[in-house]
């Protein structure tokens, strides 16, 4: 060991011994809390049994017991705090810090030496032994090369020079590697971690951030931030880590609960599910764009983005146009339009009725009511004012029902369970007058009948919005009307209607905004039209946009630049600040197999192939289907030799199941639905978007042929080739795609397989 290296390792050492020690004190307060805890909740058990006969002993008892809480959830937040902070020095303990920078700040003689780790360590003198990577003084580390440097803070711009970059691998506090580096983060680590084999969870990149990847992460200027990368460029890391960072910056007023991450899938969710706990931080909430809808149309079956790519090959030339147009951000201003010139009689209502049928409040009657309004009032207030009115009218309603025979008779007939069920929280012969009890019970026999009545006020179903889509249709599109009600009988709603249909139901009531979330990221954003972002942003009124995509990955939209597509959202979405970030380099996958991905695209040649080595991708030519079986039962027992998981990515299910069906015997391959959460070992077969945003040590594609790879699937093909870190491998069935047969053959090894019979 030279002695640089051993002083860094005396260094580490040292730090080690206050994590240990702060790690002792951390567990021991830690298990006080919680045995804390568990003696108040028993004490405040007995507590709330007692005094319970007399008033004022009640509300004596009632305000310990309010203490008795306060403290029980002072406790709990003690104990979680002093968790947290034990988890975080164990973490520490194993791997203290990454990097290691050396300043001298103007005026000084002597430079600083500052230590970079993914959580801040201070010692029992307030020294900082490590900062935290999101510090401000920490950007420097990422974002400077030696000489004069700048780094924002809270009180503004500061300059200092930086003198000494120094990398290290650090596993169970030892210093495995390390490296002294001018630019930003060097290769060498990074090279070491991207040549990893993959792994069932993504793993944060918290020590070799690059520079544009930080200045993603860091930014909290915009409202709208546009990522556009290419694939494997470290789009979904960085996000992961922005969020991080903003959880960090904002610490006082941000939480986990008000950041939402749209993820393509559900795999997806699950893969990158320890990237923030990892960095001590709470998941985001995550949601697939299925399930964001499913929620709003229950009932429905919901077309999902996948039914949409499966089912797009057999669609009309008519059918296309009609999709086109609803997917056209002009059809949301179209809707805006038809709310602005709505006349107050042409508002779709339906009767509110009670269980056995009868209606309780008739279509004609809240017709009336919403008509009777002034012609000022905007559709919002409209309805907002009509469902006053109709609570309004329910309530009387209620109060003279409570008094009929019927009500009475139930309560001499309700025995003595049901009799405590309606009391609720108050306590039988404890009403003022005996009168009061029974008005009580009355009161709520009553709202237990009409319920039914108050959920339909409340959840707004007295309008029929699918009755008023199809009005707006009508007026609109009228070609589409036919195919949007045939659907809706079968309960069923095209993806296209959906975002539409929910912005007219949000204009119209005035509901469906959630004003909390602070922060919205939407992964994958090329496979969203316009129409769904627009709505997005309707539902998160007050949250800032990061979008994050790869116009050549789409599998159903045009290709569009990052500028043309930042001016097309800058248009629609209207963001009061916006900035678009580019990432050109792959570092997914080996520099040949990322060389082979931009030869497949036209303007492939703004895509860097970071510098790590592999085997050329492979394409294996056969004849005909059998062959090609056989060269894909050889290849998959081949890589499996090497790699815990090989891919079989395929263009759609039905050439999934079919090839599930031919290899199951044989290899035990896992045919993954979209309802699958975890990717298992093995081989696994699966359609290419429910492998978006995912990667694999080695990936096969079959029948990579002239019918099932025209040029017209670029973007199909180009994302199954970049899910691979490792490596690829081809196999063509007949002639093959002319996607392939324009690539310079140095770009990877063909072989023929033809058994001879
Ligand atoms: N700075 C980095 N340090 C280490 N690894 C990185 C870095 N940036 C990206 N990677 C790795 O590269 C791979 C691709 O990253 P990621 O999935 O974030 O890219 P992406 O742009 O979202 O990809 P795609 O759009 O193709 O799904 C991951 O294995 C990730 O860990």
């Amino acid at each position: 060991m030279d002695n640089a290296k051993k002083a860094e390792q005396a260094h580490v050492d040292q730090v080690k011994e206050v994590i240990t020690r702060q790690l002792a004190l951390n567990e021991h307060e830690y298990q006080k809390a919680q045995l804390e805890t568990s003696l108040v909740e028993k004490n405040y058990g007995q507590n709330a049994k007692i005094n319970t006969f007399e008033v004022d002993d009640q509300m004596e008892t009632n305000a310990e017991v309010q203490q008795q809480k306060q403290l029980v959830a002072k406790n709990l937040e003690n104990e979680k705090i002093l968790a947290k902070q034990v988890k975080t020095l164990k973490q520490l303990k194993n791997s203290p810090y990454f990097g290691r920078i050396d300043i001298l700040d103007p005026g000084e003689t002597t430079p600083e030496t500052l230590y970079i780790g993914t959580a801040s360590l201070v010692d029992e003198h307030q020294n900082f032994l490590i900062y935290d990577w999101r510090a401000p003084i920490s950007s420097i580390y990422y974002n400077g090369t030696l000489g004069k440097v700048t780094y924002e803070t809270p009180m503004g711009e500061l300059e200092t020079t930086l003198q000494k970059k120094r990398q290290f691998t650090i596993v169970e506090g030892q210093i495995k590697n390390m490296f002294d580096t001018n630019e930003t983060v060097g290769d060498e680590i990074l090279q070491q971690v991207l040549g990893e084999h993959n792994d069932e969870y993504m793993k944060n990149i918290v020590a070799t951030i690059q520079k544009e990847q930080n200045d993603i992460i860091r930014d909290t200027k915009h409202e709208l931030l546009l990522v556009q990368g290419v694939a494997g460029s470290g789009k979904t890391s960085a996000i992961l880590q922005r969020i991080a960072f903003l959880l960090y910056h904002s610490r006082d007023k941000l939480s986990a609960d008000q950041i939402v991450l749209f993820s393509p899938n559900l795999l997806f969710s699950h893969y990158i599910s320890e990237v923030l706990p990892s960095l001590g931080e709470r998941n985001m909430r995550q949601v697939t764009l299925a399930e964001f809808l499913a929620q709003r149309f229950q009932g429905l079956k919901v077309e999902t983005l996948f039914d949409c790519y499966e089912k797009q090959r057999t669609l009309t030339a008519d059918q296309r146009k009609i999709r086109a147009k609803k997917e056209a951000a002009s059809f949301m201003e179209r809707i805006q339009n038809y709310l602005d010139h709505l006349a107050p009689a042409k508002l779709c209502f339906s009767d509110i009725t009670l269980d056995g049928g009868q209606v309780f409040f008739s279509k004609a009657e809240i017709t009336e009511i919403y008509q009777g309004l002034p012609l000022k009032m905007k559709p919002a207030q409209r309805f907002h004012e009509t469902k006053n009115i109709l609570i309004k009218r329910l309530n009387r309603r209620l109060k003279q029902e409570a008094k009929a025979n019927w009500v009475l008779e139930k309560i001499d007939n309700l025995d003595d369970r049901q009799y405590y069920d309606l009391l609720g929280t108050k306590t039988r012969g404890r009403f003022q007058a005996v009168d009061d009890e029974i008005k009580h019970l009355a009161r709520k026999i009553v709202e237990q009948k009409f319920a039914i009545v108050y959920d339909a006020l409340y959840n707004d179903y007295f309008l029929d919005i699918y009755a008023q889509y199809q009005h707006f249709l009508a007026q609109t599109l009228p070609e589409s009307v036919t195919e949007f009600s045939e659907r809706l009988e079968f309960h069923k709603i095209a993806l296209e209607d959906c975002a539409p249909l929910l912005y007219l139901r949000d204009l119209l009531t005035g509901s469906g905004q959630n004003q909390g979330i602070a922060h919205l990221f939407v992964d994958e954003m090329q496979d969203y039209t316009l129409p769904q972002l627009i709505y997005l942003k309707h539902c998160f009124p007050q949250a800032k946009l990061t979008l994050l995509g790869d116009s050549e990955q789409a599998l159903f939209n045009p290709l569009q630049t990052p500028q043309a597509l930042l001016a097309s959202l800058e248009k629609n979405l209207k963001p009061r600040s916006s900035h678009v970030v580019s990432l050109n380099t792959s570092y997914r996958s080996t520099a040949q197999i990322t060389d082979f991905m931009k030869a497949l695209l036209p303007d492939g040649a703004t895509i860097n192939s970071f510098t790590r080595d592999g085997k050329l991708p492979q394409i294996i030519a056969s004849p005909d289907q059998a062959n090609g079986l056989i060269a894909l039962k050889k290849a998959l027992h081949q890589q499996l030799t090497t790699n815990d998981t090989v891919a079989l990515i395929t263009k759609d299910l039905a050439q999934a199941k079919q090839l599930y069906q031919q290899l199951h015997r044989e290899f035990l391959p896992t045919l993954i639905g979209d309802q699958d959460r975890a990717l298992p070992k093995g081989v696994v077969i699966l359609p290419i978007y429910l492998a978006k945003g995912l990667e694999f040590d080695a990936v096969i594609a079959y029948d990579i042929s002239k019918e099932t790879f025209p040029l017209s699937e670029l973007g199909v093909l180009y994302t199954i080739c970049s899910r691979a870190m490792h490596e690829l491998t081809l196999i063509t069935i007949g002639e093959s795609s002319p996607l392939l047969r324009q690539l310079s053959p140095k770009l990877y090894t063909l072989k023929t397989e033809l058994v001879l019979k």
